[in-house]
């Protein structure tokens, strides 16, 4: 029987995505190596060249060891352009396809599977932690193919001149990769490991630092987040000193085996120089030939320790956008056909029940059937689930139990077509820090001005534009500009453009004062007068506006009452 093979590891996962194809990075890997090699070929070709010069031969048998140098000083230099040109090129064109991945993985997770992660982390785990990935390609697997290579033909070269001296410099590289490699590992793996979540925190710090600003001036605690930032550049800094301290070992390891290396050739070959079996010019390469080796392979300690750094970057990537969705969210399949109103109600939910991706109960027990053209408010106290309901509803959330949309079931449909038909205006709506008009157009980009303005004024906004000076005025960071009322009315201005046939209301005047709450739920109603409404509200709703309410009590929805249900204004 055939054995399944075994899933990759989530980190191996990502890095498989970050390498390049091979025969992508086949052309980076030939010419570092052919760079590399013409490095040793002409130390090797310099050092024959100088001796036997000095024992002035005729001109004619120094011509090809001339030649030689020219074309190895002149190889080295193009083949090293050439490998920089190619393998970059791999290693840009593969980071592009991980990054366009990752933000793939991480569009089905929005809004609720991110709401745990902080946006520091989310953005470090799409900027730098993948622009890490790309070392992997570069910076480990270049250096320890072209370092393995030459090491070999090397010892292979010097083997043919002088045995003795070709198993010194093989017992001397193998002695550098083992120590500088084990004594680094010891100094900065931990650094290593850490530099990537530490940055992560560096970023999450200014990003809330800044995005909270005004709260912790308000608050005279600034002083506190600024030393917060302070502290997480000190760890980052340390990490950094400790990785360089591990470089340092390195490079001191490095001194130590090439030394040894060229002390050891010296010492096997002086014998077969002295009796004259070993000629000068073969005597000059065996001996020389070590140091520009050891150049090369320099860089093997320092792949290993951006190894390290690149695993950690890509566990990191692999947690923030994981391959499978968590529990508890919808997945990104289904059919895309929209469904059409018919006589069945517009939803019709039955023994709903709906987790947070966190575990948390978000719906416990919900029954809701809601006919087309009707408007249900839903009260309830805070914290009891409206809101968790109202993301079932738009399909951010999964369930279990019944839900119809128009007679259709909603787990049968693609989220997106859900999302089609279902439009949320949301509790906080987000405003981009941009005019009034790109922040109507993203809804529907096809509207033009005088559309725009039409459902403003149908919003109760027509005046307020006025004043502002039409479209193009601002509306600030976070919708600074603007207060809660008016931020509620842009939100469904645009649910209204992209003509949502039924909309979930969340709280529209949770940040309204109760005098002009009234007056806000009405326009807002009167706007979507021919649409299916549920209104989520736990302030009271005046007598008129809905024709059904239901109440929502700890995660349980207590079924609609009587029609012409409402608060007396
Ligand atoms: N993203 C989330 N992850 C985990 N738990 C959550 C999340 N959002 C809300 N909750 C929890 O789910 C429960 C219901 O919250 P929900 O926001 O649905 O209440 P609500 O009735 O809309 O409250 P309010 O009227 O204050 O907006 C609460 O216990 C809340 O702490």
């Amino acid at each position: 029987m055939r054995r399944r093979a075994a899933r990759p590891s989530p980190r191996d996962e990502v890095l498989r995505l970050a390498r390049p194809r091979l025969s992508a990075s086949a052309p980076g890997l030939l010419t570092g190596l052919a760079a590399a090699a013409s490095t040793v070929a002409l130390l090797a070709c310099s050092a024959w060249l100088i001796v036997r010069a000095s024992e002035q031969p005729p001109i004619l048998f120094l011509g090809m060891a001339v030649v030689g140098v020219r074309a190895f000083a002149l190889s080295r230099a193009f083949f090293r352009y050439l490998e920089r040109l190619f393998s970059h090129d791999a290693a840009f064109r593969s980071l592009e396809a991980v990054r366009v991945h990752v933000f793939e993985r991480l569009v089905p997770l929005a809004p609720d599977g991110l709401a745990r992660s902080s946006r520091g982390s989310v953005l470090s785990a799409m900027v730098s932690d993948v622009d890490d990935l790309q070392d992997h390609p570069l910076r480990v697997v270049q250096p320890l193919a072209t370092s393995l290579g030459v090491a070999v033909v090397a010892v292979v070269v010097v083997a043919t001149v002088s045995p003795a001296a070709a198993v010194t410099l093989a017992m001397c590289l193998i002695g550098f990769v083992v120590v500088s490699a084990l004594v680094s590992t010891v100094v900065a793996s931990s650094a290593e490991r850490t530099i990537a979540p530490l940055r992560a925190g560096l970023v999450g710090a200014v990003v809330e630092h800044m995005r909270a600003l005004d709260v912790l001036i308000a608050f005279g605690v600034a002083g506190d987040s600024l030393d917060r930032l302070r502290a997480a550049d000190q760890a980052l800094t340390g990490a950094v000193v400790r990785r360089a301290a591990g470089a340092a070992v390195g490079a001191a390891g490095l001194s130590l085996f090439g030394g040894l290396a060229v002390a050891l050739a010296l010492l096997v070959s002086i014998p077969s120089a002295s009796t004259g079996a070993l000629d000068g010019p073969s005597f000059a390469i065996v001996v020389l030939v070590p140091l520009a080796v050891f150049e090369i392979v320099s860089a093997v300690p320092l792949a290993l320790g951006v190894a390290r750094q690149v695993n950690a970057a890509a566990d990191r990537v692999a947690e923030a956008a994981p391959a499978d969705a968590p529990a508890h969210l919808p997945a990104e399949t289904g059919s895309t056909d929209a469904p059409a109103q018919s006589d069945a109600p517009a939803i019709a939910i039955r023994r709903l029940v709906a987790t947070w991706p966190d575990g948390t109960p978000a719906v416990r027990h919900a029954n809701l059937v809601v006919a087309e053209g009707e408007r249900v408010w839903i009260d309830g106290e805070s914290g009891s689930g409206k809101t968790s309901l109202a993301h079932v509803l738009v399909r951010f959330l999964d369930h279990e139990g019944d839900y119809m949309l128009r007679g259709v079931d909603a787990r049968s449909l693609h989220p997106d077509t859900v999302r089609e038909v279902v439009g949320i205006v949301e509790q906080n709506p987000f405003l981009f820090d941009e005019s009034i008009r790109q922040n109507l157009l993203f809804a529907r980009d096809d509207a033009d001005d005088a559309e725009l303005e039409a459902v403003l004024d149908r919003v109760g906004l027509g005046e307020w534009l006025a004043e502002r000076g039409g479209l193009d005025a601002r509306v600030g960071e976070r919708g600074a500009l603007v207060s809660g009322g008016q931020a509620g009315r842009i939100a469904l201005a645009r649910a209204l453009l992209r003509d949502f046939p039924i909309v979930v209301l969340d709280e529209p005047t949770a940040s309204v004062e109760s005098d002009l709450a009234d007056r806000l739920l009405r326009d807002l109603l009167d706007a979507s007068a021919d649409r299916t409404v549920i209104l989520i509200s736990h302030a009271d709703v005046p007598r008129g506006l809905a024709v059904s309410r239901a109440t929502m009590r700890d995660g349980v929805l207590v079924p609609a009452s009587s029609v012409g249900a409402g608060a007396d204004s």
